[in-house]
């Protein structure tokens, strides 16, 4: 649905040349959330701004539902925006015109008559959750109610896609996590398509199905948020999964818990997916003679379903162990043996 080619960004200043966007490609699919990450300079803004042209791409191509942004002429690029909805970090409200005012400010642009604009400005207060707050001015709401007027503005003209520019990132963590709860809803209703950019992995965790990691204007690793949460490639990947499982940080504090006994093994466990549900510990309590030790665990939702990690103990016959673990393996969980007996 949204094909970006070769897509690349350089700024000219007059000292230097900085290459914020290096040739990304990517293809996002329709009714997909799919999030960028990446630090400070990665070039996150850049790309999703060439997305919509608010910059102009240096190299490379974005083709939407079928039309070439990239070479389309200003009076039809003009009316292509209206599609592309846009949320930014401080929401970029009008201060003297009202919630419903601003809201209604896109339609006023598209050229909507009156009536039909009224019927759909308070379709999306209703469906955004401000009801009651149509006269109020952006200055009388909290950032929460501010970013909802901004996803409402930006629903106006129905958009193709909706690009959300660290869209969360003034607000505080619950109301974060609400706004996020308001885009997966938005999402599933409308079956809109949401391009994020953000750079912390627990707004990718909790709302997207795809994701691409930034670094130095490249994308350095895509995929599932599943596949890319429990196999991390780039390094950069893994700072970040690290920073939502600081279990990965701490196997070495768990030393201290661990039995010096011969016949004790230390096993990492990785749920994924449908494999987060299973009873496996008392599974193995009831099917082998062993004494099991949890010692650490956790356990994270995402959109296409739960993974977690626990760290445990099994203490029993070297023969039974061998078999504990095999029946482990044999239930689809991964099986890391960090100590062996
Ligand atoms: N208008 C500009 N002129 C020159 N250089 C720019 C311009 N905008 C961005 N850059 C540079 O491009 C690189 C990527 O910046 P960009 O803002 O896209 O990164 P980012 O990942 O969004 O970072 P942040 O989260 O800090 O905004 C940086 O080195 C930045 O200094």
């Amino acid at each position: 649905m949204i094909r970006i080619q070769n897509l690349s960004k350089v700024y000219k200043t007059n000292k230097q040349e900085i290459q914020a966007v290096d040739n990304v490609s990517l293809n996002i699919e329709q009714g997909e959330i799919f999030g960028v990450i990446g630090y400070s300079g990665a070039g996150k803004s850049t790309f999703v701004r060439l997305i919509n042209r608010l910059e102009e791409p240096t190299d490379g191509s974005v083709v939407i539902h079928d039309k070439d942004i990239t070479n389309m002429p200003k009076n039809q690029l003009r009316k292509k925006r209206q599609k592309i909805g846009m949320i930014f970090q401080h929401f970029n409200l009008l201060w003297s015109r009202t919630v419903y005012e601003n809201i209604a400010f896109p339609l006023e642009i598209a050229g909507v008559p009156k009536t039909k604009q009224q019927e759909k400005v308070l379709e999306l207060i209703n469906l955004v959750g401000l009801s009651g707050k149509e006269n109020a001015y952006p200055s009388q709401l909290s950032g929460g109610q501010k970013q909802r007027v901004g996803i409402a503005r930006s629903l106006a003209n129905d958009p193709e896609v909706l690009l959300c520019d660290e869209a969360t990132s003034a607000l505080d963590p619950e109301t974060t996590d609400d706004i996020l709860d308001l885009l997966v809803s938005i999402n599933k209703k409308l079956g809109l398509t949401i391009i994020l950019i953000t750079h912390e992995m627990h707004v990718i965790q909790k709302i997207c199905h795809r994701v691409a990691v930034m670094e130095n204007g490249k994308v350095v690793e895509t995929g599932d948020v599943l596949d890319v949460f429990v196999k991390p490639q780039s390094k950069t990947t893994k700072r970040f999964v690290q920073q939502l499982n600081p279990l990965e940080h701490e196997k070495d504090k768990l030393a201290e818990f661990i039995n010096d006994r011969e016949d004790s093994e230390v096993v990492k466990l990785h749920f994924i997916g449908k494999s987060a549900k299973r009873a496996l510990i008392s599974e193995v309590a009831k099917t082998f003679d062993v004494e099991i030790n949890i010692l650490q665990g956790s356990i994270a939702p995402t959109q296409e379903g739960a993974y977690g990690t626990l760290f445990i103990e099994i203490n029993g016959e070297k023969e039974i162990l061998k078999k504990t673990i095999e029946f482990m393996e044999d239930t689809g969980v991964e099986v890391e043996v960090l100590k062996h007996a």
